[in-house]
């Protein structure tokens, strides 16, 4: 047992407003434990090593809200840039909108101002499946068709996840909308933001926001396990919780690597998917989000892969049975100790922040 009220694994998103909630709205004493040596999570942006341009270290963060409570309450704590989230797929040389809109339809079906109505009938002679997709494969051939998802989705979901879309549930692929219209942006949601300073900004504020919080980094917690007197949670990877007693969860992770171009831009748009047999699978420019002039700009390549930080739990049949059992134990573990799991990486739940704040926000509420 440690002096605090409340134990918080983890300074990301997660822990970051469970810490924030409790302090605030009960008066806890809260003690957050960071195994490294920065908080903001896997949201972590810096100045890029020799310039002043921010970088997402772990990848990009294009933040976007499905309900104006979790927006209004990151908004105590930055302002708002608009978001400017386009991304595009590299095919055959060409640039087509992602996800796939008319333009999209248009480009790789060889056709010329298509209508939504000429648009559905053109994929219909093209689906590869009809009924209830069980598996992300089935999912876009469903709704796409074949050309589409040979040209796609399927050799950069081998590469994202190291196997195919056949063995992924629906909700997968099924993240990215399929339109008939020629709206160019990544998400369907109705709020599109980025924090203005960047996300270490807005939570590291969080975690300053009282100081009943305290923060410790480059603190292994399971080397060193202290418990809050009303509660803990953990925030890191669920079966690391365990010392993956029942077997290793499958996690996704991804290697980057970061260029300095000297010129103002590389790419048109913040993110260029490479569908084909490239190693790798995007190529993001994160000053179009940012908004930072410069004559520089920084470009990261993304290269997906088994080892490495755990970045994406692995939505699968398999993946899900052996959740479940680690879920039991999470339970065991709340009734003897007080620990809570929460997040993407201690629910092994693909969510997006938005979703990773808001049911942290619920999961702090039922705290007592
Ligand atoms: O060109 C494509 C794009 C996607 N897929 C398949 O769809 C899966 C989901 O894609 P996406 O949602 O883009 O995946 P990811 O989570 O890596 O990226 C988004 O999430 C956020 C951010 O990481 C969290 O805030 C970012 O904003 C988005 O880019 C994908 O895995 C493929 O299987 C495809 O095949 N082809």
């Amino acid at each position: 047992m440690s002096q605090y009220d409340l134990v918080v694994v983890g300074g990301g998103p997660t822990g970051a407003t469970v810490a924030e909630f409790s302090a605030r709205t009960r008066g806890w004493s809260v003690l957050v434990v960071e195994r490294r040596n920065h908080v903001a999570g896997n949201c972590y942006d810096e100045s890029y090593p020799g310039t002043d341009l921010l970088w997402h270290r772990y990848g990009p963060h294009y933040l976007r809200f499905k309900n104006t409570e979790t927006f209004d309450y990151l908004g105590r704590f930055t302002e708002w840039l608009p978001g400017n989230y386009v991304v595009k797929a590299q095919v055959d040389g060409r640039l087509v909108p992602m996800p796939i809109n008319l333009e999209t339809i248009e480009l790789i079906h060889g056709e010329v101002a298509l209508t939504q109505e000429s648009a559905r009938r053109l994929l219909e002679a093209d689906l590869g499946f009809h009924g209830e997709a069980a598996n992300s494969e089935e999912y876009i051939l469903g709704k796409a068709g074949r050309r589409l998802y040979d040209t796609l989705y399927d050799q950069y979901t081998r590469k994202q996840w190291g196997r195919s879309a056949r063995f992924l549930d629906p909700s997968v692929c099924g993240r990215v909308p399929i339109r008939f219209d020629r709206n160019p942006y990544y998400t369907d949601a109705p709020i599109q933001v980025m924090p203005r300073d960047g996300y270490t900004a807005l939570f590291d504020r969080m975690l300053r926001s009282s100081p009943l919080i305290d923060v410790v980094t480059d603190v292994d917690w399971l080397h060193e396990p202290v418990h809050g007197t009303r509660a803990t949670v953990f925030t890191g990877p669920l079966d690391d919780y365990f010392q993956a007693r029942l077997g290793p969860l499958p996690w996704r992770s991804l290697r980057f690597e970061a260029e300095v171009k000297e010129q103002e831009w590389f790419q048109p748009c913040v993110q260029v998917n490479y569908p084909g047999a490239e190693p790798y699978t995007r190529k993001v420019e994160i000053k179009h989000v940012t908004r930072q002039k410069s004559a520089r700009t920084v470009v990261v390549t993304e290269f997906p892969s088994d080892v490495g930080d755990p970045y994406y739990p692995v939505p699968a049949r398999e993946s899900r049975e052996l959740h479940q059992r680690y879920v039991e134990l999470a339970d065991e573990e709340g009734e003897k100790r007080g620990v809570v799991f929460g997040g993407r990486l201690g629910n092994y739940r693909y969510i997006n922040t938005d979703e990773a704040v808001e049911s942290a926000l619920e999961l702090a509420a039922r705290l007592s």
